[in-house]
């Protein structure tokens, strides 16, 4: 194979008409192997240098590093030779786990071909069939490649039944390789340019791309990832952006190869970065549609909004941070367009926001990525999931538990099964219950299937008899005791003695279910001055007041602040 790695000058994305251009996406179950063969793909084509120093070059995040995960798609662009002609491969590397669904299925609208990696020694798992279908769904070209076949425990036989059977692709189309050792990643290549048809747009049609991602340059503004679907746009032109209606000058345009690498133009089936001074980021709408001024077109669908799973408060740790945590919050949004902001304020906690979450890792990073690529620092409180509630007298009448929709047997050793679960017996911790109780061999999925009826009642946490409105929930009666007990000792553990008995409560109605007692004490701060000394005497009294400033009163009791967070905060596990 010869691979002329065009230089940053030479690029004439001219001489690559639309037929030469393919635009694919990894897709694969968690840890199949997605970053390592894109490793592979990137070298072999020459985009990165061979060294230990390039590992999974497209997780680019602190986040994604430390955790050894994919949470956000990345792109590259590929020069690649095939039977005398050159080819521009797009590659798009999209996260494997549930929760970043989203940015899979908006990736694959980029593409007109998926490679499906399957791990040779696990064979197909919840997320390979999820993204099957999202693939299948989109009417993409579906390459399976069967990956990790250096593993002593490797089974590819087997890994191409199941694939034959589960997703009725015929055997014969599995490709087997090893990313790791590079073991015959140039088939993957080659099927990437016979078996994925190129994009359908055509340089003559009025400009007209999909902006699929963006995020914020703190210089430069926005820079949005855009698919070119028809014509072609230069550098200079003046584009309008189809959801606003507002025109901006295009200021760069460049190729992801996989670092920015600007050009003069971007044609039909390209798919690059453009900055057109957008410094909004509320302008660079994910699923918009750009064309040129005076040159209307039809928008293209864009994108359904994701829908969130887990939603939790988050507040600034001190309220001085609201701005800059605000502003961070927007740019981080920005990026995962996947979080659903709300304003929301609490008495405790002060102005914050009620945040939607595609599930509980995506919490989680999401939280870790403002830390680290913002600095900010937050509380985040107890994740709930959305419940519908009816008004009127009749109850809510019965809770359904987990009940069995199907079932189809894999192979000898594996088993499908399809279950309706109320979402927070799952969001929470089913996943590590489900690995532990498997030895991690169970791997699971979930999409939503709407409301279901429930015997839910609201727990009131009291402190001598008040309500403390933070920390009412709303919970399955069945786990209303031991729910109630645990934040009523963790109560206990956080709220100071005062002058008098405190009783915590928790609460169904006038039902109490669960109490502790705080029993009283009355720190003399002035225990320790002997002797007539005022001005230390009022030093101290003043210190106590400034720590009272610090408490919130439900009644006639003062609460830490830190209290409600160590309450309302998940236990970490
Ligand atoms: N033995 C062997 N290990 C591999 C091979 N390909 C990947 N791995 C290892 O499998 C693990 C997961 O690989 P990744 O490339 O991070 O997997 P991924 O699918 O990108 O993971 P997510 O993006 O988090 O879903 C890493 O430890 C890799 O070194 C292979 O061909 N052989």
């Amino acid at each position: 194979m010869i691979n002329t790695q065009p230089d940053k000058e030479a690029v004439d994305l001219s001489k690559f008409p639309v037929d030469r251009i393919r635009n694919f996406c990894i897709v694969a179950h968690i840890d199949h192997g997605k970053s390592t063969l894109a490793d592979r793909l990137l070298e072999m084509t020459g985009a990165i240098a061979k060294t230990e120093k390039n590992k999974q070059v497209l997780d680019k995040l602190q986040v994604e590093r430390e955790r050894g995960i994919t949470v956000k798609a990345q792109t590259a662009s590929l020069f690649y030779h095939h039977k005398g002609q050159q080819y521009l491969l797009n590659l798009i590397d999209t996260p494997g786990h549930v929760d970043f669904s989203y940015e899979v299925s908006r990736s694959l609208s980029a593409c007109q071909g998926v490679l499906l990696i399957v791990d040779a020694n696990q064979g197909i798992q919840a997320q390979t069939v999820a993204n099957f279908y999202l693939a299948f769904e989109a009417q993409l070209a579906i390459i399976p490649v069967i990956n990790k076949i250096d593993l002593k425990n490797a089974d590819p036989d087997r890994v191409e039944s199941q694939i034959e059977k589960v997703l009725d692709i015929p055997k014969e189309e599995c490709i087997r390789i090893s990313a790791k050792l590079g073991m015959n990643v140039e088939k993957v290549l080659q099927a990437v340019v016979e078996r994925i048809p190129p994009p359908t747009g055509s340089i003559d049609e009025p400009f007209k791309a999909l902006v699929f991602d963006s995020n914020f340059d703190h210089y430069r503004g926005v820079v949005a990832n855009i698919a070119v679907v028809g014509g072609r746009v230069n550098k200079g032109d003046k584009i309008v952006s189809a959801h606003l209606g507002k025109t901006y000058e295009v200021n760069e345009l460049g190729l992801l190869r996989p670092d920015e690498h600007p050009t003069q133009k971007l044609f039909a089936g390209q798919v690059g970065y453009m900055v057109a001074g957008m410094k909004d980021v509320k302008e660079a709408q994910i699923g918009d549609t750009l064309h040129l001024q005076n040159q209307p077109v039809e928008a293209l669908p864009g994108f359904k909004p994701a829908k969130a799973m887990v939603f939790a408060g988050m507040y600034p740790v001190d309220q001085s941070e609201y701005p800059a945590l605000r502003s961070a919050m927007e740019r981080l949004t920005l990026n995962d367009s996947s979080v659903t902001v709300q304003k929301d304020s609490s008495l405790a906690l002060g102005a914050g926001w009620r945040l939607g979450f595609l599930g509980l890792l995506h919490m989680e990073v999401f939280n870790q990525r403002l830390e680290q690529e913002y600095n900010a620092s937050v509380i985040i409180t107890a994740p709930t999931v959305p419940y519908k509630a009816v008004l009127s007298s009749a109850r809510l009448i019965k809770n359904r538990r987990a009940v069995q929709k199907n079932m189809v047997y894999i192979d000898d050793q594996r088993v499908m099964m399809k279950y309706l679960f109320p979402l927070n017996e799952i969001v929470v911790d089913f996943y590590d219950l489900l690995k532990s109780l498997s030895s991690g061999y169970a791997s699971f999925d979930y999409e939503n299937a709407g409301y279901q009826a429930a015997d839910l009642i609201k727990m009131d946490i009291l402190l001598n008899g008040q309500p403390v409105e933070e920390l009412t929930t709303i919970i399955h009666r069945t786990r209303s005791y031991s729910s109630g007990k645990a934040m009523c000792e963790r109560l206990k553990e956080s709220i100071p003695r005062q002058m008098f008995e405190i009783a915590v409560q928790a609460a169904i109605g006038s039902k109490v279910i669960a109490r502790e007692t705080i029993k009283p004490y009355r720190k003399n701060v002035l225990a320790k001055c002997y002797g007539g000394d005022i001005t230390r005497k009022m030093k101290l009294l003043k210190k106590q007041a400034e720590g009272k400033k610090k408490m919130r009163r439900v009644g006639n009791v003062d609460v830490p602040k830190d209290a409600f967070i160590s309450v309302l905060k998940r236990k970490e596990k």
